[in-house]
């Protein structure tokens, strides 16, 4: 298995990880002759539709900015966009971190887009849901230092963004609110989601989460630890970076396998009842009952506002 250390490809044996190391072999072997040349992008923005990608050549960082109006909804569109770009990213032998951020000073992002699971064909949700999954195990998977700059809400998928990471800063604003809310829409958290807040904040405070639909407060979330720290809104992206370098002062192949070594369950499981989790998720969905209770949120949402 190849490995990347300080810029030298180092070889070893074994076969820790399945979507971690696996990715690295892809990463170094295919980046050279697959890739468009890395300078067509390096040290520029690549700006999409729903996200700005930064990659800082000097650092090794990379920032994807979160900019679909008016509050960064997970859609198709959006999903598919996120999981290209980390890719892209992922196969870029200079890029070594990503800090993940929005654009919107009091939105991280709402979740996954409600109007995508409401009125649907069985089709398009399975389409749906294979994107849901896919921007997961790209991000629970990747092998980069993963930080999320929460600098507002994020409730369920966004929470979702920000558990998959490998650390949590988010803006110390009381206003602010994050947790896993599925159960407030009549909707159900899937597994994978359950398993990634457990192996973030433990088992039984996962269930009381879950089972009421908690939004944690910034402070709350810190004493739980569904965040690590909380940080001026100002400064966020200055302290991530920071705390950036000091995780990718550590040797890329240790800190890579002992983070597959962490993960590589979690992954697993998905990744073997990927096609399972898709039909529950199109037969959950599908049902009038769920129907009607999105509709009805989705109406709150727009009464909320007027
Ligand atoms: C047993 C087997 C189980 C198998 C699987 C089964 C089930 C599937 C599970 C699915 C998991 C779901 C995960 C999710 O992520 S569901 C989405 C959850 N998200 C939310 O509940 C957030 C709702 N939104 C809000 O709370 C607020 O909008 C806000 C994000 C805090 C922002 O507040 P504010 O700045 O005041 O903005 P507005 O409320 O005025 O919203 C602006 C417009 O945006 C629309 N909006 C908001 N959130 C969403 C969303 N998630 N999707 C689509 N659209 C959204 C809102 O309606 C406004 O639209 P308008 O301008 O047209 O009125």
């Amino acid at each position: 298995m190849a490995v990347l250390l300080n810029g030298l490809r180092l070889v070893s044996s074994g076969n820790l990880s399945l979507h971690g190391i696996k990715s690295l072999q892809y990463k170094s072997t295919r980046i050279l002759c697959q890739l468009p040349c890395k300078s067509s992008y390096q040290g520029r923005p690549f700006s999409n539709k729903n996200m700005t990608v930064e990659l800082d050549n000097n650092t090794g960082v990379a920032v994807i900015q979160m900019k679909k109006p008016p509050v960064n909804s997970l859609s198709l569109e959006f999903l598919t966009e996120f999981a290209i770009n980390m890719e892209k990213l992922e196969m870029d032998r200079e890029c070594r971190g990503v800090v993940l951020t929005s654009s919107n000073p009091k939105i991280f992002s709402a979740g996954l887009d409600i109007n995508e699971m409401y009125g649907k064909t069985p089709e398009h949700s399975g389409e749906f849901w294979r994107a849901v999954q896919e921007m997961w195990l790209k991000l629970y998977g990747s092998n980069m230092v993963t930080i999320a700059a929460i600098n507002g809400s994020s409730p369920a998928g966004g929470c979702l963004m920000a558990l998959a990471c490998d650390y949590r800063i988010m803006a110390d604003n009381p206003k602010y609110a994050i947790g896993l809310n599925e159960t407030k829409l009549g909707i159900v958290a899937p597994f994978w989601f359950k398993d990634s807040m457990i192996n973030v904040i433990g088992r039984r405070a996962t269930e009381h989460s879950l089972q009421l639909g908690l939004m944690y407060s910034a402070s709350n979330a810190l004493k739980i630890g569904l965040v690590d720290q909380l940080v001026a809104q100002d400064k966020i992206m200055t302290h991530a970076l920071s705390v950036m370098s000091e995780w990718l002062a550590i040797p890329d192949h240790a800190r890579q396998i002992t983070k597959s070594m962490m993960r590589k369950p979690t992954l697993d499981r998905l990744l073997t009842n990927r096609e399972s989790d898709i039909q529950n998720f199109v037969n959950f969905i599908s049902k009038d009952s769920i129907q009607k209770s999105l509709q009805l949120y989705l109406e709150m949402l727009k009464q909320r506002k007027s």
